[in-house]
Protein backbone atom coordinates (compact mmCIF):
# COMPACT_ATOMS: atom_id res chain seq x y z
CA UNK A 1 0.00 0.00 0.00
CA UNK A 2 1.30 3.35 -0.82
CA UNK A 3 0.99 6.00 2.07
CA UNK A 4 1.71 9.79 1.82
CA UNK A 5 5.05 9.27 3.41
CA UNK A 6 6.31 7.35 0.15
CA UNK A 7 8.51 8.57 -2.52
CA UNK A 8 6.85 9.63 -5.67
CA UNK A 9 7.91 10.64 -9.25
CA UNK A 10 6.51 14.27 -10.82
CA UNK A 11 7.95 14.55 -14.34
CA UNK A 12 11.63 15.65 -13.92
CA UNK A 13 11.38 15.42 -9.87
CA UNK A 14 11.37 12.75 -7.27
CA UNK A 15 9.69 13.55 -4.21
CA UNK A 16 10.53 12.29 -1.19
CA UNK A 17 6.81 11.85 0.06
CA UNK A 18 3.51 12.87 -0.86
CA UNK A 19 2.97 15.92 1.15
CA UNK A 20 3.19 18.69 -0.94
CA UNK A 21 2.98 22.23 0.81
CA UNK A 22 0.15 24.25 -1.52
CA UNK A 23 1.01 27.91 -3.28
CA UNK A 24 0.21 30.48 -0.72
CA UNK A 25 0.81 34.30 -1.02
CA UNK A 26 2.49 36.15 1.96
CA UNK A 27 3.61 38.91 0.63
CA UNK A 28 7.20 39.04 1.80
CA UNK A 29 8.95 40.27 -1.65
CA UNK A 30 8.60 43.99 -1.04
CA UNK A 31 7.42 46.63 -3.61
CA UNK A 32 9.67 45.38 -5.86
CA UNK A 33 8.45 41.85 -5.87
CA UNK A 34 12.47 40.33 -5.34
CA UNK A 35 12.40 37.42 -2.76
CA UNK A 36 14.79 37.92 -0.22
CA UNK A 37 16.89 36.38 2.56
CA UNK A 38 13.23 36.68 4.78
CA UNK A 39 11.45 34.24 2.36
CA UNK A 40 14.27 31.59 1.54
CA UNK A 41 14.48 31.09 4.96
CA UNK A 42 10.49 30.08 4.73
CA UNK A 43 11.17 27.86 2.47
CA UNK A 44 14.15 26.51 3.65
CA UNK A 45 12.20 25.77 6.91
CA UNK A 46 9.82 23.80 5.11
CA UNK A 47 11.58 21.46 2.85
CA UNK A 48 10.62 18.26 4.34
CA UNK A 49 7.51 18.70 2.41
CA UNK A 50 8.10 16.34 -0.99
CA UNK A 51 7.63 19.68 -2.89
CA UNK A 52 7.19 22.82 -1.96
CA UNK A 53 5.13 24.87 -4.56
CA UNK A 54 6.06 28.10 -4.30
CA UNK A 55 3.17 31.32 -4.18
CA UNK A 56 2.02 32.89 -7.32
CA UNK A 57 4.65 34.65 -8.79
CA UNK A 58 3.60 37.61 -11.22
CA UNK A 59 5.07 37.21 -14.97
CA UNK A 60 4.68 40.50 -15.50
CA UNK A 61 4.48 43.73 -14.09
CA UNK A 62 0.45 44.45 -15.47
CA UNK A 63 -0.24 41.04 -13.59
CA UNK A 64 1.43 42.05 -10.44
CA UNK A 65 -1.64 43.62 -8.26
CA UNK A 66 -1.19 42.19 -4.76
CA UNK A 67 1.32 43.84 -2.40
CA UNK A 68 4.93 43.10 -1.95
CA UNK A 69 3.96 39.45 -4.37
CA UNK A 70 7.02 38.52 -5.83
CA UNK A 71 7.86 38.61 -9.87
CA UNK A 72 9.62 36.75 -12.04
CA UNK A 73 10.10 38.64 -15.37
CA UNK A 74 13.13 40.73 -14.72
CA UNK A 75 16.76 39.58 -13.61
CA UNK A 76 16.88 40.99 -10.01
CA UNK A 77 13.32 38.75 -9.30
CA UNK A 78 15.22 36.17 -11.28
CA UNK A 79 18.54 36.60 -8.58
CA UNK A 80 16.25 36.87 -5.60
CA UNK A 81 14.51 33.21 -6.58
CA UNK A 82 17.79 31.74 -7.13
CA UNK A 83 19.18 32.18 -3.73
CA UNK A 84 15.58 30.60 -2.22
CA UNK A 85 15.79 28.18 -4.79
CA UNK A 86 19.72 27.10 -3.33
CA UNK A 87 18.20 27.55 0.21
CA UNK A 88 15.83 25.02 -0.36
CA UNK A 89 18.25 22.70 -2.22
CA UNK A 90 20.51 22.59 0.79
CA UNK A 91 17.64 21.90 2.88
CA UNK A 92 17.22 18.82 0.73
CA UNK A 93 13.91 20.04 -0.58
CA UNK A 94 12.29 20.52 -4.23
CA UNK A 95 10.92 23.95 -5.16
CA UNK A 96 7.81 24.93 -7.98
CA UNK A 97 6.94 28.47 -8.43
CA UNK A 98 3.47 29.27 -9.35
CA UNK A 99 3.41 31.54 -12.03
CA UNK A 100 -0.22 33.58 -12.49
CA UNK A 101 -1.13 37.13 -14.06
CA UNK A 102 -3.68 38.52 -11.96
CA UNK A 103 -6.23 39.69 -15.06
CA UNK A 104 -8.71 41.94 -13.89
CA UNK A 105 -8.01 41.72 -10.32
CA UNK A 106 -5.20 43.95 -10.75
CA UNK A 107 -6.20 46.86 -9.60
CA UNK A 108 -5.29 50.06 -11.68
CA UNK A 109 -3.13 51.79 -8.54
CA UNK A 110 -0.65 49.15 -9.74
CA UNK A 111 -0.88 50.77 -13.00
CA UNK A 112 -0.65 54.08 -12.71
CA UNK A 113 -4.29 54.25 -13.07
CA UNK A 114 -4.24 52.13 -16.10
CA UNK A 115 -6.91 49.49 -16.81
CA UNK A 116 -6.17 46.17 -15.70
CA UNK A 117 -6.30 43.47 -18.67
CA UNK A 118 -8.71 40.47 -18.93
CA UNK A 119 -10.39 38.28 -21.25
CA UNK A 120 -13.22 40.93 -21.47
CA UNK A 121 -14.42 44.04 -19.84
CA UNK A 122 -15.16 42.88 -16.78
CA UNK A 123 -15.04 44.01 -13.52
CA UNK A 124 -14.72 41.02 -10.67
CA UNK A 125 -16.51 41.38 -7.33
CA UNK A 126 -13.87 42.89 -4.67
CA UNK A 127 -11.60 44.98 -3.09
CA UNK A 128 -7.88 44.81 -2.76
CA UNK A 129 -4.76 46.34 -0.39
CA UNK A 130 -3.04 49.10 -2.87
CA UNK A 131 0.22 50.93 -2.27
CA UNK A 132 -2.74 53.80 -1.89
CA UNK A 133 -4.63 52.02 0.62
CA UNK A 134 -6.64 49.29 2.12
CA UNK A 135 -10.00 47.98 0.63
CA UNK A 136 -9.91 49.59 -2.80
CA UNK A 137 -12.88 48.40 -5.30
CA UNK A 138 -11.45 47.12 -8.51
CA UNK A 139 -12.11 48.62 -11.84
CA UNK A 140 -13.39 47.53 -14.91
CA UNK A 141 -10.67 45.76 -17.17
CA UNK A 142 -9.88 46.19 -20.64
CA UNK A 143 -10.17 43.18 -23.28
CA UNK A 144 -6.51 42.13 -24.46
CA UNK A 145 -6.20 42.23 -28.29
CA UNK A 146 -4.68 39.88 -29.76
CA UNK A 147 -1.73 40.59 -29.89
CA UNK A 148 -1.88 41.49 -26.03
CA UNK A 149 -2.97 37.84 -25.51
CA UNK A 150 -0.01 36.36 -27.80
CA UNK A 151 2.24 39.05 -25.34
CA UNK A 152 0.92 37.43 -22.46
CA UNK A 153 1.75 33.88 -23.31
CA UNK A 154 4.80 34.47 -24.16
CA UNK A 155 5.38 36.22 -20.66
CA UNK A 156 4.37 32.79 -18.83
CA UNK A 157 7.29 31.21 -21.07
CA UNK A 158 9.85 33.65 -20.06
CA UNK A 159 9.04 33.73 -16.70
CA UNK A 160 9.18 29.84 -16.93
CA UNK A 161 12.75 29.86 -18.30
CA UNK A 162 13.68 32.35 -15.79
CA UNK A 163 12.54 30.22 -12.87
CA UNK A 164 14.80 27.37 -14.38
CA UNK A 165 17.59 29.50 -14.59
CA UNK A 166 17.45 30.41 -11.05
CA UNK A 167 17.48 26.93 -10.23
CA UNK A 168 14.12 25.94 -9.52
CA UNK A 169 12.63 22.35 -10.28
CA UNK A 170 9.70 23.74 -12.26
CA UNK A 171 7.13 25.87 -12.44
CA UNK A 172 2.93 25.42 -11.51
CA UNK A 173 0.91 27.30 -13.90
CA UNK A 174 -1.42 29.05 -12.22
CA UNK A 175 -5.19 28.35 -14.05
CA UNK A 176 -7.47 28.67 -11.12
CA UNK A 177 -9.01 31.41 -8.35
CA UNK A 178 -10.57 33.78 -11.08
CA UNK A 179 -6.93 35.06 -12.46
CA UNK A 180 -6.26 35.88 -15.90
CA UNK A 181 -6.02 32.41 -17.39
CA UNK A 182 -9.47 31.16 -15.28
CA UNK A 183 -10.82 34.73 -17.06
CA UNK A 184 -10.64 33.00 -20.12
CA UNK A 185 -11.90 29.68 -19.45
CA UNK A 186 -15.35 30.80 -17.85
CA UNK A 187 -18.33 31.82 -18.85
CA UNK A 188 -19.03 34.17 -16.50
CA UNK A 189 -16.38 36.04 -17.01
CA UNK A 190 -15.25 35.27 -21.18
CA UNK A 191 -17.47 37.63 -23.27
CA UNK A 192 -15.61 37.32 -26.30
CA UNK A 193 -16.82 36.46 -29.66
CA UNK A 194 -13.78 35.75 -31.60
CA UNK A 195 -11.81 32.54 -31.39
CA UNK A 196 -10.61 33.18 -27.64
CA UNK A 197 -14.31 33.36 -26.31
CA UNK A 198 -18.09 31.38 -26.75
CA UNK A 199 -17.49 27.76 -26.83
CA UNK A 200 -15.63 25.61 -23.96
CA UNK A 201 -12.73 24.82 -27.10
CA UNK A 202 -12.57 28.55 -27.42
CA UNK A 203 -12.77 29.69 -24.00
CA UNK A 204 -9.74 26.89 -23.59
CA UNK A 205 -7.54 28.18 -25.98
CA UNK A 206 -5.42 30.56 -23.81
CA UNK A 207 -4.78 28.36 -21.78
CA UNK A 208 -3.74 25.90 -24.31
CA UNK A 209 -1.68 28.59 -25.53
CA UNK A 210 0.20 29.14 -22.54
CA UNK A 211 0.94 25.47 -21.56
CA UNK A 212 2.19 24.75 -25.19
CA UNK A 213 4.65 27.87 -24.39
CA UNK A 214 5.68 27.25 -21.16
CA UNK A 215 6.77 23.56 -22.05
CA UNK A 216 8.26 24.36 -25.19
CA UNK A 217 10.56 26.51 -22.89
CA UNK A 218 11.29 24.48 -20.21
CA UNK A 219 9.65 21.10 -20.98
CA UNK A 220 6.78 19.50 -19.99
CA UNK A 221 8.37 16.95 -17.42
CA UNK A 222 8.69 20.52 -15.05
CA UNK A 223 5.53 21.88 -15.43
CA UNK A 224 2.70 21.20 -13.55
CA UNK A 225 -1.03 23.32 -13.55
CA UNK A 226 -3.51 24.33 -10.78
CA UNK A 227 -7.09 23.98 -11.57
CA UNK A 228 -10.15 24.59 -9.67
CA UNK A 229 -13.52 23.88 -11.36
CA UNK A 230 -15.85 24.56 -8.27
CA UNK A 231 -14.10 27.45 -6.36
CA UNK A 232 -15.93 31.13 -7.21
CA UNK A 233 -13.47 33.68 -6.19
CA UNK A 234 -13.82 36.96 -7.56
CA UNK A 235 -16.90 36.12 -8.39
CA UNK A 236 -16.02 33.63 -11.76
CA UNK A 237 -18.62 30.90 -12.29
CA UNK A 238 -19.07 28.49 -15.50
CA UNK A 239 -22.42 27.69 -16.82
CA UNK A 240 -20.61 24.29 -17.75
CA UNK A 241 -18.21 24.10 -15.58
CA UNK A 242 -18.89 19.96 -15.83
CA UNK A 243 -18.29 19.63 -19.23
CA UNK A 244 -15.57 22.51 -19.29
CA UNK A 245 -13.35 21.06 -16.62
CA UNK A 246 -13.41 17.76 -18.10
CA UNK A 247 -12.62 18.96 -21.94
CA UNK A 248 -9.73 21.27 -20.08
CA UNK A 249 -8.32 17.94 -18.18
CA UNK A 250 -8.70 16.30 -21.56
CA UNK A 251 -6.98 18.27 -23.68
CA UNK A 252 -4.10 19.14 -21.38
CA UNK A 253 -3.08 15.45 -21.45
CA UNK A 254 -1.72 16.45 -24.81
CA UNK A 255 1.24 18.00 -23.18
CA UNK A 256 2.02 15.00 -21.02
CA UNK A 257 2.59 17.43 -17.87
CA UNK A 258 4.52 16.70 -14.45
CA UNK A 259 1.09 16.86 -12.85
CA UNK A 260 -2.22 18.11 -12.52
CA UNK A 261 -2.98 20.14 -9.37
CA UNK A 262 -6.89 20.65 -8.12
CA UNK A 263 -7.99 22.52 -5.73
CA UNK A 264 -11.43 21.18 -4.55
CA UNK A 265 -12.81 21.33 -1.48
CA UNK A 266 -13.93 17.52 0.20
CA UNK A 267 -17.39 17.94 -0.14
CA UNK A 268 -19.28 19.19 2.90
CA UNK A 269 -16.13 21.10 3.79
CA UNK A 270 -16.34 24.59 2.03
CA UNK A 271 -20.23 26.47 2.40
CA UNK A 272 -19.47 27.95 -1.06
CA UNK A 273 -19.22 25.11 -3.39
CA UNK A 274 -21.64 22.87 -1.51
CA UNK A 275 -24.60 23.03 -3.96
CA UNK A 276 -21.70 22.38 -7.20
CA UNK A 277 -20.73 18.75 -7.83
CA UNK A 278 -17.26 17.71 -6.36
CA UNK A 279 -15.64 17.03 -10.01
CA UNK A 280 -12.16 15.57 -8.77
CA UNK A 281 -13.07 11.67 -8.81
CA UNK A 282 -14.13 12.30 -12.46
CA UNK A 283 -11.25 14.89 -13.50
CA UNK A 284 -8.89 12.15 -11.75
CA UNK A 285 -10.01 9.61 -14.37
CA UNK A 286 -9.58 11.56 -17.05
CA UNK A 287 -6.05 12.75 -16.85
CA UNK A 288 -3.08 10.54 -18.09
CA UNK A 289 -0.75 11.76 -15.31
CA UNK A 290 -0.48 11.90 -11.68
CA UNK A 291 -2.83 14.01 -10.08
CA UNK A 292 -2.39 16.42 -6.90
CA UNK A 293 -5.47 17.48 -4.52
CA UNK A 294 -6.04 19.74 -2.11
CA UNK A 295 -8.61 21.87 -0.33
CA UNK A 296 -9.33 20.85 3.83
CA UNK A 297 -6.84 17.62 3.78
CA UNK A 298 -5.62 16.14 6.66
CA UNK A 299 -3.16 13.04 7.28
CA UNK A 300 -5.72 10.47 7.27
CA UNK A 301 -8.22 12.18 4.73
CA UNK A 302 -5.14 12.49 2.47
CA UNK A 303 -4.39 8.78 2.58
CA UNK A 304 -7.99 7.85 2.12
CA UNK A 305 -7.43 9.71 -0.89
CA UNK A 306 -4.20 7.97 -1.98
CA UNK A 307 -5.99 4.41 -1.17
CA UNK A 308 -9.39 5.23 -3.14
CA UNK A 309 -6.90 6.00 -6.03
CA UNK A 310 -8.36 9.55 -6.19
CA UNK A 311 -4.87 11.16 -6.38
CA UNK A 312 -1.13 10.58 -6.39
CA UNK A 313 -0.41 13.13 -3.78
CA UNK A 314 -1.83 15.86 -1.71
CA UNK A 315 -1.00 19.59 -0.93
CA UNK A 316 -1.58 21.17 2.58
CA UNK A 317 -2.18 25.25 2.80
CA UNK A 318 -2.77 26.23 6.01
CA UNK A 319 -1.79 23.55 7.85
CA UNK A 320 2.17 24.01 6.73
CA UNK A 321 2.21 28.12 7.56
CA UNK A 322 2.41 27.51 11.35
CA UNK A 323 4.04 23.91 11.04
CA UNK A 324 7.17 23.93 9.08
CA UNK A 325 8.05 20.46 10.25
CA UNK A 326 4.23 19.52 8.91
CA UNK A 327 5.53 15.98 7.42
CA UNK A 328 6.86 15.37 11.07
CA UNK A 329 4.13 16.15 12.94
CA UNK A 330 1.82 14.18 10.90
CA UNK A 331 3.97 10.79 10.85
CA UNK A 332 4.70 11.02 15.05
CA UNK A 333 0.41 12.71 15.55
CA UNK A 334 1.39 15.60 16.65
CA UNK A 335 -0.81 18.23 17.57
CA UNK A 336 -0.59 21.28 14.89
CA UNK A 337 0.03 24.73 15.94
CA UNK A 338 -2.60 27.28 14.61
CA UNK A 339 -1.60 30.12 12.61
CA UNK A 340 -2.19 33.83 12.91
CA UNK A 341 -4.38 34.66 10.00
CA UNK A 342 -3.73 38.83 11.03
CA UNK A 343 0.05 38.11 9.90
CA UNK A 344 -0.97 35.80 6.51
CA UNK A 345 0.03 38.77 4.29
CA UNK A 346 1.87 41.15 6.61
CA UNK A 347 5.74 42.00 5.08
CA UNK A 348 8.27 40.51 7.78
CA UNK A 349 9.38 37.49 9.87
CA UNK A 350 6.08 37.95 12.32
CA UNK A 351 3.59 34.64 11.73
CA UNK A 352 6.13 33.70 8.72
CA UNK A 353 10.01 32.59 9.99
CA UNK A 354 9.20 32.76 13.91
CA UNK A 355 7.05 29.33 14.24
CA UNK A 356 8.87 26.40 16.14
CA UNK A 357 9.90 23.20 14.09
CA UNK A 358 9.18 20.16 17.35
CA UNK A 359 11.66 17.41 16.16
CA UNK A 360 13.41 16.56 12.89
CA UNK A 361 11.90 14.44 10.04
CA UNK A 362 13.28 11.32 10.44
CA UNK A 363 11.97 10.26 6.59
CA UNK A 364 13.53 13.59 5.45
CA UNK A 365 17.09 13.50 6.46
C1 LIG B 1 -2.56 32.85 2.96
C2 LIG B 1 -3.01 32.08 1.74
C3 LIG B 1 -2.48 32.41 0.51
C4 LIG B 1 -2.85 31.68 -0.63
N1 LIG B 1 -2.27 31.97 -1.83
C5 LIG B 1 -2.49 31.18 -2.91
C6 LIG B 1 -1.74 31.34 -4.10
O1 LIG B 1 -0.82 32.16 -4.19
N2 LIG B 1 -2.05 30.53 -5.14
C7 LIG B 1 -3.05 29.59 -5.07
O2 LIG B 1 -3.30 28.89 -6.05
N3 LIG B 1 -3.73 29.38 -3.93
C8 LIG B 1 -3.46 30.14 -2.85
N4 LIG B 1 -4.10 29.87 -1.67
C9 LIG B 1 -4.94 28.67 -1.55
C10 LIG B 1 -4.11 27.50 -1.01
O3 LIG B 1 -3.12 27.09 -1.95
C11 LIG B 1 -5.00 26.28 -0.72
O4 LIG B 1 -5.65 25.93 -1.91
C12 LIG B 1 -6.03 26.54 0.36
O5 LIG B 1 -5.41 27.06 1.52
C13 LIG B 1 -6.78 25.24 0.71
O6 LIG B 1 -5.89 24.25 1.18
P1 LIG B 1 -5.81 23.91 2.76
O7 LIG B 1 -7.20 23.55 3.19
O8 LIG B 1 -4.85 22.77 2.89
O9 LIG B 1 -5.34 25.17 3.45
C14 LIG B 1 -3.78 30.62 -0.52
C15 LIG B 1 -4.33 30.32 0.72
C16 LIG B 1 -3.94 31.03 1.84
C17 LIG B 1 -4.51 30.65 3.18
Amino acid sequence: MTTIYDPMNLGAVTLKNRIIMAPMTRGRAGSSGVPGELMATYYAQRASAGLLIAEATAVSADGRGWLNSPGLFNDEQQAGWSSVAESVHQAGGKLFVQLWHMGATVHPDFLDGDKAVSSSAIRPKGKHATPLGEGRELGTARPLSIEGISIQVQNFARAARRAIDAGLDGVEIHAANGYLIDQFTRDSCNLRTDDYGGNIDNRLRFMREVVAAVCKAIGADKVGIRLSPTNVSWGVSDSQYQETFTQAVKQLNEFGLAYLHLLEHLPGTEKAVAKLDYLTPQLRKYFDGPVLVNGGYSPESAQKALDSDLADGVAFGVPFIANPDLVARFETGSELAVPESQYFYTPDSAGYTDYESQSPCRICI
